[in-house]
């Protein structure tokens, strides 16, 4: 399994030095596996003056999956948009062809209680998000900021073909068929054209899934109900601009962004997977931030790319008694527990593996 390492910036390297050093164990006990370190973002900016180089890109077309971290820093805001970070990240997810980005929300019991929301409204909440990934607004062309008639006019397409939605629509059907049997499909189709197409072609491909629910609802409704009532959904299905959203949102009800892993896949499972964070510059290098989303990314990578489910739940498994034994970092902080750093995190995970 070679496995292509994208630490990116800011908390990137501390978040996946914490992961790296929970499949170097893994190796040790067996697992066959290589790291293979190469940039992306802001510090390939840096070392090749571009956010994905070109060796960067033949390292993840080679490697079987990739780990990243996270990209950005507002040290990049002024220059070109082609020259940022971000743009980074969004050109290696179209390069792989990443269209299917699976957003697991799941509350630890023991997270009952820093969740944003009220214990018995959360308990046992598990919600999957699956985010379209290479399409939408954040791709669309044409896009741009042009001056017109004395004033800068700025502008991007939200555009979705036929086929891309009824892909994405068979990677949620099918997740919903494995899970509890309800879709909701996410939309904004009341004002927009290439959402009414969304819906129209999502409830087509549902004549093909019979046994599995599924519903409609618009986006700001959506975003209300997730804090209102999160267990009425199972597997919510939307597009790329409102996933992300959604996904930040949802992150929230299990205790913090900083628990929240992803896998981003083809049609052939391989993927990249990462915390559906950024780079979090504000916590950046003081040994703050909350491994568990990385580290639980490589148990989502194990199970996906790698078809080792038993290894992915022994990792969740330690993440999960290392909740119970009262570590957690300050995101995930209250009284009485032990408050730890990235590293000791890092550190409990792999006692307890
Ligand atoms: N996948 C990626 O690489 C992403 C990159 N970004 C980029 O990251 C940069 C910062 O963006 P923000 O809007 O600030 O979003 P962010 O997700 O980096 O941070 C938002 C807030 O959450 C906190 N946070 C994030 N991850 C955490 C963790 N693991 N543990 C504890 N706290 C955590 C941060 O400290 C901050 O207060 C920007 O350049 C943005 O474009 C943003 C989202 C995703
Ligand atoms: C560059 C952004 C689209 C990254 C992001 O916010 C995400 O994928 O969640
Ligand atoms: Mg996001």
């Amino acid at each position: 399994m070679k496995i292509a390492v994208l630490a990116g910036d800011g908390i990137g390297p501390e978040i996946t030095g914490q992961a790296e050093r929970i499949l170097l164990a893994l190796r040790s006990d067996g697992l066959k596996l290589e790291l293979e370190p190469g940039l992306l973002g802001g510090c390939a900016v840096d070392a090749a003056g571009e956010p994905f180089p070109e060796i960067t890109r033949r390292l993840v077309k080679e490697a079987d999956a990739v780990l990243l971290g996270a990209v950005g820093s507002p040290k990049y805001d002024g220059l070109p948009r082609e020259k940022r970070p971000e743009q980074g990240l969004l050109a290696i997810r179209k390069e792989l062809n990443l269209f299917a980005n699976l957003r697991p929300a799941i509350l630890y019991p023991e997270l009952a209680s820093v969740s944003s929301l009220k214990p018995e409204i959360v308990s046992n909440l598990d919600i999957l998000i699956v985010r379209e990934l290479t399409g939408d607004i954040y791709f669309g062309q044409p896009r741009g900021i042009e001056r017109r008639e004395g004033q800068r006019v700025g502008f991007n397409t939200m555009i979705y073909t036929e086929a891309e939605i009824n892909r994405i629509a068979h990677v949620a059907f099918q997740a919903a068929r494995k899970r509890k049997g309800r879709l909701c499909s996410v939309d904004k189709m009341n004002v927009l054209e290439c959402t009414q197409l969304w819906r129209d072609v999502v409830t087509e491909t549902g004549k093909e899934y019979p046994d599995v629910k599924l519903s409609h609802m618009l986006v700001d409704n959506a975003a209300m109900q997730l804090v209102r009532d999160p267990k009425q959904f199972d597997v919510i299905v939307t597009g790329n601009m409102f996933g992300d959203i959604l996904s930040d949102e949802a992150s929230m009800l299990t205790g913090s962004i900083g628990m929240l892993p992803s896998a981003s896949l083809d049609d052939r499972n391989k993927g990249l997977y990462e915390p559906i964070h950024g780079s979090a510059p504000d916590i950046a290098g003081k040994d703050l931030a909350n491994p568990l989303a990385t580290i639980l990314s490589i148990a989502m990578m194990l199970r996906y790319s790698f078809a080792q489910e038993e290894v992915a739940m022994r990792i969740e498994h330690a993440v999960r008694k290392v909740l119970a034994q009262g570590f957690r970092t300050s995101d995930i902080y209250e009284p009485g527990m032990k408050k730890v750093g990235t590293r000791e995190m890092g550190d409990a995970v792999l006692a307890n593996l």
